[in-house]
């Protein structure tokens, strides 16, 4: 009988703490969303004389990739055809090498990847569902079908990931926060390998933790870890690292306020994540000591932003009366009733003056963090009913656009209609704190 088991993780949504998370000593605020990505994985022993990974996403034109992977070879993944996926590699060379598994008897392992329609453009899809899954097919390649940015290779990296440690330890529970951990930090070291080291890893944290606010360990960890053809050094050191080391890193599990919900415009456009860091960073430098305010005055509204939702989670749970007040001033009261309740009034500025500081950023280092067009879609999603933060997350750019609103607030019907939302497509998902779970693997059976 073929053993099955089901993982998903979450995409993600980086509200405030952009480029300073890069940094560990700043925190970044991260909202996990309803879209997520799945890995069902079964194993049976193979009819061949080798230990094979097939990894295949029917919904991008059958997708697959596959690997032969051997403890001689230093379990470093073989394309069986020569096609290949540097997050697959990695994760698959990293679980393998952290359990060395003793192969001689040789597995098939077969992981499905399937993923929710917000983390792709839709044009051109086909939906199949069962009773309790939906996902869209499309007739072509994953590389060929553009992303709207949800953090679709972290969780690909850590789905895998899970699913692959669930072969080699089948007590896997990811309801333990020592199991979690194991995970996170393998996931973590293979997406930033894959990646090419440039990522804060706050992607990967939320595709395991959920919402959460941020941040990073040293970069260092993962980068001074050996080449991976340098033998058995580099399963000792990977071990260390992953059950020994402390990663300093704070992970405090977060959520957005009763009331409140988060609503993502895909706006069509994208942008590169790593040319944007590229040219920030060259602008850092350039501008000491200067650039290191401008820094740590993102950094003050940041905490105060962070810590002024958190204050609104209280008066919800311990003013109700106050806490409806203040959503129906989001609601439709306008500008001067919302700016009268000092924490909404807060937020508002603190959102106001971060998005300052990146134009700032913008016009100084010609990375298009806020330019102009997403300033003026920004403004003009300010003036909606039930809108009461509007930010470019994550690295910014033309990717798209994340507003904080009440429950009740009805943007598509608001902007309908309306030129100044040409652009943007509102995504069918909303936040969803919670992170990697086990699903039933029966529930991906039969699609049509
Ligand atoms: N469903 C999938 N099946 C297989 N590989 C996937 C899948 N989704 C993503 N990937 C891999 O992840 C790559 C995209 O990763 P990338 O980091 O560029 O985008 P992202 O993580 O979605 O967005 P962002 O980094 O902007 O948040 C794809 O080229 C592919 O290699
Ligand atoms: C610029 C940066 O801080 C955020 C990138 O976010 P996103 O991939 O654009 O969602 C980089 C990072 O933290 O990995």
């Amino acid at each position: 009988m073929v053993e099955s088991r089901a993982f998903s993780a979450p995409g993600k949504a980086l509200l405030v703490g952009g480029y300073l998370v890069l940094d560990p000593k700043y925190k970044s605020y991260v909202v996990a969303l309803s879209a997520r990505m799945h890995g069902v994985v079964s194993k049976h022993e193979s009819k061949d004389n080798y230990t094979r990974v097939t990894v295949t996403s029917s919904q991008f034109n059958n997708d697959s990739w596959s690997y032969i992977v051997e403890d001689d070879s230093g379990f470093f993944p073989n394309s069986v055809d020569g096609k290949k996926n540097a997050f697959i590699e990695t994760a698959i060379f990293n679980v393998f090498t952290y359990f060395e598994p003793e192969l001689s008897k040789k597995l098939d392992i077969a992981i499905e990847i399937f993923s929710d329609s917000g983390y792709h453009s839709q044009a051109g899809s086909i939906p199949k569902r069962n009773r309790f899954k939906e996902f869209s097919y499309h007739s072509k390649s994953i590389t060929e079908i553009p992303k709207t940015g949800l953090g679709s290779s972290a969780g690909l990296a850590t789905v895998v990931t899970a699913a692959l440690v669930s072969v080699f330890k089948p007590d896997l529970d990811v309801n333990r926060n020592q199991d979690l951990k194991l995970i996170h930090n393998l996931a973590q070291v293979a997406h930033c390998q894959a990646q090419g080291k440039v990522g804060s890893g706050f992607d990967v944290a939320a595709a395991t933790f959920g919402s959460i606010m941020y941040q990073r360990f040293d970069p260092k960890l993962i980068t001074n870890l050996p080449e991976h053809n340098a033998g058995q050094i580099y399963g000792q050191q990977l071990r260390s690292l992953v059950d020994q080391v402390d990663w300093k890193m704070t992970i405090e599990r977060i959520r957005l306020p009763d009331g409140l919900r988060l609503v993502m415009g895909d706006v069509n456009s994208g942008s590169e994540t790593t040319k944007l860091v590229a040219k920030v960073i060259a602008w850092y430098n350039a501008n000491l000591p200067r650039s290191l305010d401008v820094y740590e005055e993102l950094n003050c509204l940041n905490e105060e932003f962070i810590n002024t939702l958190g204050v609104l989670n209280s008066v919800a749970a311990k003013d109700p009366i106050r806490y409806a007040q203040m959503m129906d001033a989001v609601n439709g009261g306008g500008y001067k009733s919302i700016m009268a309740f000092t924490e909404l009034a807060k937020l508002r500025n603190c959102i106001n003056c971060i998005r300052e500081n990146f134009r700032l950023i913008t016009k100084e280092s010609g990375a298009d963090i806020e330019p102009s067009v997403q300033t003026e879609l920004l403004d003009a999603c300010m003036w909606l009913d039930g809108v009461l933060t509007a930010v470019v997350p994550g690295a910014g750019g033309y990717d798209a656009i994340s507003l904080i609103t009440t429950k009740e607030a009805d943007i598509k019907s608001q902007t309908e209609g309306n030129s100044a939302f040409d652009a943007v497509t509102w995504l069918d998902l909303s936040q969803a704190d919670i992170g990697l779970v086990e699903e039933n693997p029966t529930h991906y059976l039969d699609l049509k």
